[in-house]
């Protein structure tokens, strides 16, 4: 029987690399030389953003971890001291006595390194999310400023892309990697230091004894970044599998096309391959361990006899030797943290450069505030040869237009699909810059003032409005979030000339109601059902011009005739842009605006053009002939496009 046997899986195209995964070559050819040299750029983009975010906690950290450097060393010598004490000739209740005060500052040391160690933590953990917070806000900021123009753009997204995942994720943990880093670095320091201050030859012998144990630290770290890089793939792919399984929207089909067992045969085969890889990464890493853990115990036992032979030749007392042992232990265990932080926080610092660039492209892409304010309702929109072209498109998709629109007029924009209505309401409305040509507001270029005032006089129904996971409420009111409307009277008058009203009083909480379900409790609603709501915050935001880019096209006729009822009511005063196919809509508009292939081709009104325009006469023959009762539909009723 058909679907017992899982088809073989065919090979399929790779999967583009994840945005947060693109600089792995980097990371994985970079020599121990390369991260020692990227290492202060690193640090200084992260305290540059640490800085910006919180400048107490990046201050405190740092005292804390140069006092925790300086306790261990002092603790170092007092060990020195401590031993010295212990390993003379006496009785050892003198011996003890005179070790007390070495003993007491010892403590005293230990007591203080925890401290500066707790302040430490409690630095990191204040600044993270503070980091965090910070840039996204700035890139919150920046997107909600930047030119419309640049979401046209397929390189602008993939920037953002990188951008929002892989550098914001970076922020946070180069954040908590370089306090490690700088935390071991200090330590380090003040250990090789203490120890040089012993006896010069101790530094040599240190460095000497940890070079194995950092090598074997930093090749397994790169090995499983190798292997995180080559099974990427693989583990996508796996959770595309899972996605389709654990999917609403695919759910149904899964089960009516009984591809249960396909999908689970692709996801058995990627985790096999997930399973081999990760096992001979285990062995690969247990070898460098051991060659690691062999070399360094020949770097210690090195250190071991270089020590003893120092002590045979009386060049350093027994207490020095004692204090050195310590010392060996404390510059291993930092070391090992210090490289591998360091690792990390030259890969996240590969992440935010990408972020800051994209930052300062967006800031680039931002017309800045001009401090001067466009005309509130403008009496004339005026259009002079005007072009455009989307980035990257080969034609323009508007020119020469020209084109005059005065207050309280309702003008429609017609054309077949791809005609330039959209985009002409769009430079309407300020949302675009034209390429060349002006378009003036009462005289004043709409480049000249500040982008936010020509917006505050222009609300929009859109094609295809934005679903907002938000309240009916405020899904309605976002517009006009500070309207004093006492009883909501002017909600509940939109509301009812849109036929919203009737969507929310099918909500289980009314204007409360949630509107998206992926919270509990929320709605969805159908393409119409938004759509109202689209037609009831524009009339919210009660702006001198509307524009109206297909604002019926999903509504019933009921709803439809209602809009329409609402916006001659709403004309008043008001200029109205309103693009439409239908062209029973367009009937009473004071201007049809005809646009072909991007130019304006005629203006006038219905009457005119359906005595001067036989392409118009046409079409609007066409559309009215259909709802009449002929022969012919009579013939073909399901088929409106048959005459
Ligand atoms: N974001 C975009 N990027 C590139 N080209 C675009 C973009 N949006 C529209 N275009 C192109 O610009 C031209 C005009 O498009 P526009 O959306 O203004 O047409 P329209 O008359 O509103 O069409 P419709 O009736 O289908 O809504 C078309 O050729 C279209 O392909």
């Amino acid at each position: 029987m058909a679907g017992t046997r899982p088809t073989p899986a065919a090979p399929l195209a790779e999967l583009s690399a994840p945005v947060w995964f693109g600089h792995a070559d980097q990371v994985i050819g970079a020599s121990l030389v390369r991260l020692v040299r990227a290492l202060p750029r690193a640090l200084g983009l992260v305290a540059g953003v640490a800085w910006r975010a919180d400048r107490v906690a990046v201050l405190l950290g740092f005292l804390a971890q140069v006092v925790s450097g300086l306790v261990t060393a002092l603790g170092l010598l007092a060990v020195t001291t401590v031993l010295a004490s212990l390993f003379v000739a006496g009785p050892t209740p003198e011996r003890l006595a005179d070790a007390g005060p070495a003993l007491a500052v010892l403590a005293g040391a230990f007591a203080v390194r925890g401290i500066a160690d707790t302040v430490v933590s409690g630095a990191t953990m204040r600044l993270s999310p503070k980091v965090r917070h910070r840039v996204e806000r700035d890139l919150a900021e920046a997107l909600s400023r930047v030119d419309l123009v640049a979401f046209d753009e397929p390189a602008f997204h993939d920037d953002l892309e990188r951008s929002r995942y892989a550098g914001m994720d970076a922020v946070e943990s180069a954040t908590q990697q370089a306090i490690v880093v700088v935390g071991g670095l200090i330590s380090l320091a003040a250990t090789a230091a203490t120890a040089a201050l012993l006896h010069p030859l101790l530094l040599p012998v240190l460095l000497l004894s940890v070079v194995p144990e950092t090598w074997s630290t930093l090749r397994n770290a790169r090995l499983e970044y190798e292997f995180v890089a080559t099974t990427i793939e693989t583990r996508r792919r796996r959770s595309l599998t899972t996605d389709q399984l654990a999917a609403k929207e695919s759910a149904a089909e899964v089960r009516v096309f009984g591809a249960q067992a396909f999908l689970l045969a692709e996801h058995d085969r990627h985790s096999r391959v997930m399973e081999d890889a990760q096992i001979a990464l285990g062995a690969r890493q247990t070898r460098v361990s051991l060659v690691g853990r062999a070399l360094s115990g020949a770097g210690i036992a090195f250190a071991y006899v270089t020590l003893g032979w120092l002590l045979y030749i009386g060049a350093t007392p027994l207490a020095v030797a004692g204090a050195a042992l310590l010392a060996i232990r404390t510059v291993r265990s930092s070391l090992t943290q210090v490289v591998l932080a360091a690792n990390r926080l030259f890969e996240k610092s590969l992440y935010i450069n990408d972020l800051q660039g994209f930052l300062a492209l967006v800031d680039k892409r931002t017309r800045k505030p001009i401090g001067r304010q466009a005309p509130v309702a403008p009496e004339v929109i005026d259009v002079r040869g005007v072009s455009f072209r989307y980035p990257g498109a080969t034609k323009d998709a508007l020119t020469d237009v020209d084109l005059t629109i005065r207050r309280g007029q309702v003008v429609a924009l017609v054309g077949e699909n791809g005609s330039g209505k959209s985009t002409l309401a769009k430079l309407l409305a300020g949302l675009y810059a034209p390429a060349s040509g002006v378009i003036s507001w009462d005289g004043v270029d709409l480049l000249t003032v500040d982008a936010a005032s020509v917006a505050d006089n222009v609300a929009v129904v859109m094609q295809d409005p934005t679903r907002w996971p938000l309240t009916a409420r405020h899904a309605v009111t976002l517009g006009r979030p500070d309207r004093v409307d006492p009883g909501e009277h002017h909600l509940d008058r939109v509301a009812h000339d849109s036929g919203a009203a009737a969507v929310v009083a099918t909500l289980s909480h009314g204007w409360d109601s949630l509107l998206t379900t992926r919270f509990r409790d929320g709605h969805d609603l159908s393409g119409g059902q938004w759509q109202r709501l689209s037609v009831a915050r524009a009339l919210y935001r009660d702006a001198p011009i509307l524009i109206c880019d297909e604002p019926t096209a999903a509504l019933d006729a009921r709803a439809e005739a209602a809009v329409y009822e609402s916006l001659r009511t709403l004309q008043t005063g008001r200029t109205v842009i309103l693009i439409t196919h239908r062209l029973a809509s367009v009937r009473h508009a004071d201007v049809i605006v005809i646009l072909h292939q991007g130019r304006v081709t005629q203006t006038g009104t219905h009457h005119h053009l359906m005595t001067t325009n036989p392409l118009y006469a046409d079409l609007y023959n066409l559309q009215a002939n259909s709802y009449r009762d002929t022969p012919e539909n009579a013939q073909h009723p399901t088929n409106p496009h048959h005459a």
